[in-house]
């Protein structure tokens, strides 16, 4: 049997049409531009939560979590577990998802939860880790008693500022039937980024450096998906956010935390996420709705702030610079999966919960922030939004305070060393612990990318230190070595789409797939 959790249906649309998850997965982006969501979250019960969830390991809490979006029909149980626990295995942690806790000290619940212990220390390999084997499952099912020349390939274009492509790579190299094709903004990401990405010589792998922002390569893979021709010739598959797959394996960190944080018991939890594209705090979203007693999920931006302005203001409108800041993952104008979020705001406050009116409310918000630049949601879907948001923007002077700050003062472990992305969260954390003023809340404080990763920052901030260093304290073996390796990478002169889809049709005629 089929759950209503188990179908897709895309935010733009105002007809019956769902999908199944394999459908949604492969498909990506849905055909009219809106994103995939499951109309009907899943409920988990707090006597399920705090007798069963809190005991189990991360993998097995990912599969009870999974198995709620993913019929069996689909997945077995025995490949699910086994893609899940496959996945996992590449961390060097036990815990996947290690939580530190009380980082400045017993007195204060301040918990920094590290995402970072994947392939490429970042958050991003928690998912990417996953929908990498996904997609070699689909595929294997599909071309099984296939010949040769009929099997399915996919083509997978990505934009990435810098995080998203390198653990979309560690997750596709060496992949059969799949070409994996990242654009990035040229000299917006950090030289490790780069490297980790570019010296990665799987043939199946291609990277373009695109002269322009994250949003223009962004820009360009979603219309690339909307190329119907390119589309159906090439069958384009997402590993950005857009990709409900990616949410999906998201959402075990939240509850898995949440347990280890509060030692399995109901207790006050506020999650604070550095966000850009919005998909990570959403994943926290999806935990609180399935019935994790989560007080406030806390959104917390750089200077660009789209996310926080929208949240005191209702306008959702696109700024016309992007900012370069010391967390330039974050550097983004219009957060992809916020148009998630918006389609449940207005399902639930403009559109008396019905799922095909919350589409044309969503189709009309989009296309007025094409043609106008930005759109207008009422009060009380803003009101609403409020009841599991809030907000915080940091600028690049708070960052470097923050990284120095807890350096100084951090006890468990001493000399902490946060990265900037994880800066801007536990600044935000530090300011609403202050506003809250209540010792009995746990803030659990999410650690997106090992520091490692963006070294002018964390110099910036600890190199008046004697005892620093960030050759020693900081630099993992495994990425010393990346700056010796051959690099590969086309540069595309112009952020223009044809010019990337020329490109992408010329490297994969080299690829022998
Ligand atoms: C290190 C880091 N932190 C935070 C974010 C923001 O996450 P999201 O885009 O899911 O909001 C990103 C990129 O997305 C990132 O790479
Ligand atoms: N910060 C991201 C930007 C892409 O976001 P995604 O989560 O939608 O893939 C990155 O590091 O690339």
């Amino acid at each position: 049997m089929v759950s209503p959790s188990q179908v897709y249906r895309s935010t733009r649309s105002s007809d019956n049409e769902v999908k199944s998850f394999e459908a949604a997965v492969i498909q990506g982006l849905a055909s009219d531009g809106g994103l995939f969501i499951p109309p009907t979250i899943p409920q988990v019960s707090e006597d399920e939560l705090f007798n069963k969830w809190s005991k189990l390991s991360f993998q097995e809490l990912a599969y009870e979590i999974m198995k709620l979006y993913i019929s069996e029909s689909e997945i077995p149980e025995k490949d699910l577990k086994d893609l899940i626990n496959r996945s996992y295995s590449t961390f060097r942690s036990n815990d996947v998802t290690p939580l530190v806790k009380n980082t400045t000290g017993s007195s204060n619940n301040l918990h920094v939860l590290e995402l970072f212990h994947g392939p490429t220390y970042a958050f991003k390999d928690v998912a990417l880790q996953f929908v990498g084997n996904l997609f070699e499952y689909f595929l294997q099912r599909t071309n099984k008693d296939l010949p040769e020349n009929e099997r399915k390939q996919l083509t997978v274009v990505g934009a990435t500022s810098g995080d998203t492509g390198s653990a979309a790579i560690y997750g596709l190299r060496g992949k059969k039937d799949v070409s994996v094709f990242i654009l990035y903004p040229t000299g917006r990401i950090s030289p490790i980024q780069e490297e980790q990405m570019t010296t990665v010589a799987d043939e199946n792998v291609q990277t373009l450096s695109v002269k322009g922002t994250f949003d223009n390569c962004q820009d360009i893979v979603k219309a690339i998906f909307a190329d119907k021709e390119f589309n159906s010739k090439h069958n384009v598959g997402a590993v950005n956010s857009i990709n409900w797959a990616r949410i999906l394996a998201q959402i075990t960190y939240y509850f898995y935390s949440y347990f280890q944080a509060t030692n399995g018991k109901k207790n006050k939890v506020k999650f604070v996420v550095p966000s850009g594209n919005f998909g990570d705090i959403l994943a926290g979203y999806f935990a609180k709705k399935m019935g994790l007693p989560v007080e406030k999920l806390v959104i917390a931006t750089n200077e660009n702030d789209i996310l926080d302005r929208f949240l005191k203001s209702g306008t959702y409108e696109r700024s016309d610079e992007v900012a370069a800041t010391l967390s330039p993952a974050m550097d983004i104008l219009i957060s992809s999966n916020f148009e998630r979020l918006l389609w449940f705001l207005a399902r639930e406050y403009l559109a008396s919960n019905d799922d095909l009116k919350a589409g044309e409310i969503v189709n009309d918000w989009f296309n007025q922030l094409k043609t106008e630049g930005k759109f207008q949601v009422s009060s009380t879907a803003i009101e609403g939004a409020l009841k599991d948001f809030d907000s915080e923007r940091v600028s690049n002077e708070e960052t470097i305070e923050t990284i120095k700050n807890i350096y100084q003062i951090s006890e468990n472990p001493k000399h902490y060393i946060l990265d900037p992305h994880t800066a801007v969260g536990v600044c935000a954390t530090q300011r609403i612990m202050a506003k809250d003023n209540d010792a009995s809340t746990h803030y659990i404080s999410l650690s997106t990318a090992h520091p490692a990763k963006f070294a002018d920052a964390v110099n910036q901030a600890l190199s008046s230190f004697p005892e620093y260093s960030f050759e020693k304290d900081v630099l993992p073996e495994e990425l010393k070595k990346l700056s010796t390796l051959p690099k590969k990478l086309r540069f595309v002169e112009k952020a223009d789409i044809e010019l990337v889809k020329v490109a992408i049709e010329e490297e994969l005629a080299k690829m022998k797939l």
